[in-house]
């Protein structure tokens, strides 16, 4: 998929900006440390650019909000369990061991509220510049991994985001 078919697909309404940059990839599959017998779901997987180079895993379940992307995770990711639906939700139903996401500031300040209901090993999210996770029970290890904007995306993402592990 070329620069300007991701452009193209974007809906920003959605807040959709497809994680693109190699080096960032790399930090949150380092970050994830995935092993070969996890469980791995992304939620809010937009049209796949994080989860088609996922590192091996025993299973990889994609979420999206977007119908309209729903045929492109498919085909670009054509071993993941892809479900269309509201990743919150999805996340509650499901079992797995490390959860990855990027999605709009307001779904993951929802996301980091649930946290602790969720059963996983490590999360690695992308949050707002300013998300609080001061705020989750002290079983949990939060560490800033990067942080992602402009040109780590396609199309341009106008904001700074901050990609942080959180660990039980
Ligand atoms: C910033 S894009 C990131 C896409 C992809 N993770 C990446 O980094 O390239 C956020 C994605 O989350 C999706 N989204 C928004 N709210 C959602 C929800 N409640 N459940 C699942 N997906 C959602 C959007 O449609 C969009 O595709």
């Amino acid at each position: 998929m070329d620069d300007n078919e991701l452009a193209s697909l974007a809906d920003p309404s959605f807040e959709q900006y497809f994680l693109v940059s190699p080096e960032k990839l790399a930090l949150i599959y380092d970050a994830a440390g995935i092993r070969p017998s996890d469980r791995v779901v992304e939620i809010g997987a937009g049209v796949g650019t994080v989860a088609r180079t996922m590192p091996p895993c025993q299973s990889l379940t994609v979420v999206e909000f977007d119908r309209n992307l729903i045929d492109h995770l498919r085909r670009n990711v054509p071993h993941a369990n892809v479900i269309h639906g509201d990743g919150l939700r999805a996340a509650r139903d499901m079992a797995f061991d490390v959860l990855v996401s990027n999605l709009p500031n307001l779904v993951t300040e929802s996301l980091i509220d649930i946290l602790p209901e969720l059963s996983f090993r490590v999360a690695v999210m992308a949050v707002g510049e300013h998300a609080d996770l001061g705020r989750l029970p002290a079983e949990f290890k939060v560490t800033e991994v990067a942080t992602i904007s402009g040109t780590d995306f396609r199309p341009a993402q106008p904001s700074v985001s901050r990609i942080v592990k959180v660990a039980r």
